[in-house]
């Protein structure tokens, strides 16, 4: 074995060439979408890190949907730069690496959660051969969402919050690099809500994951590594939630948020004084 430690690339080195690990989870540079006759994100650049929990922020309408169906390759009309897992998102390789969760939970309500799961892991992974991995990875999802005990109940018979856990258990059968989650959260109590995040962050520590996971609440924001605060189709800001604290000198991110809103609505009114 060789232990000698490598010399530190020196300023005339060249760059090394990005690999899976080095490229970020999402890419994003000048990204505009219309939807109808309407830009609803403007100009956007970011990157999402690899194996981190990304919060997307934002009011209602802001465009955190829109953007999550850009990054899945869903979202018609998309223009700039916007790159998932080193690829242009859309590409047909990504289907099986990105795991999605929309709003409205899709499940089948005439099955249970165990013959839901069955139906997509046949799906993922068919055939004879697969039969034992198939119901390991069912029931493990099955358990990651903390449903076990109603693994034979109906779909159609369950709450809204245990319907969107179903959804949620589908995304993660085929254990995907990324997992994009549009509000997951709506609609669970507090002990829930603390649950699933706390299994947010084991997917992210133990599985290597990464998560991107829109919110509207605001104390949601505390619980992500990093942060993507929107505001009318534009980005408000891309860092951690303890640097954005500290930059607004603000104690609580919902704080900091408001800050950052009056910010651009003073840098918004100066430009149109500048103009005239
Ligand atoms: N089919 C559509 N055609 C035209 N505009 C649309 C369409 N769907 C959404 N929009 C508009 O795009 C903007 C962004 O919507 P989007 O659903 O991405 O917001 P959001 O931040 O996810 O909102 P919410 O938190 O309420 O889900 C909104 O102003 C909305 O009115």
């Amino acid at each position: 074995m060789n232990n000698r430690r490598a010399d530190p690339p020196g300023p005339e080195a060249p760059a090394p060439a990005p690999t899976a690990s080095t490229t970020p989870a999402v890419h994003a540079d000048g990204l505009t979408v219309r939807r109808g006759t309407r830009t609803v994100l403007r100009h956007l650049g970011f990157t999402v890190p690899r194996g981190r929990i990304t919060g997307l922020l934002g009011p209602s309408g802001c465009g955190k949907s829109t953007l999550m169906r850009a990054i899945v390759g869903t979202q018609a009309k998309v223009t700039g730069t916007l790159e998932v897992l080193g690829l242009p998102a859309g590409s047909a390789p990504l289907r099986s690496r990105i795991g999605y969760v929309t709003q409205a939970p899709s499940v089948y309500a005439d099955l249970t959660i165990r013959q839901n799961l069955d139906y997509f892991a046949a799906i993922l992974d068919p055939g004879r051969a697969a039969a034992d991995r198939r119901h390991h990875n069912v029931t493990r999802a099955i358990a990651d969402v903390d449903l076990t005990s109603h693994a034979d109940s109906l779909a159609g018979n369950l709450s809204g919050g245990q319907r969107s856990r179903v959804s949620l258990a589908v995304a993660l059968l085929g254990t995907p690099e990324l997992l994009v989650l549009d509000e997951p959260t709506v609609g669970l109590d507090p002990v829930l809500r603390r649950d699933l995040w706390a299994l947010f962050h084991r997917l992210a520590a133990d599985r290597g994951a990464t998560l991107l996971v829109s919110s509207h609440v605001m104390d949601e924001a505390e619980r992500c590594h990093r942060l993507l605060l929107m505001r009318e189709g534009e980005l408000l800001a891309d860092d951690t939630p303890e640097a954005l604290r500290t930059r607004t000198g603000a104690e609580t991110v919902e704080e900091a948020f408001l800050h950052l809103v009056d910010e651009a609505t003073e840098q918004r009114t100066a430009g149109k004084e500048t103009v005239r």
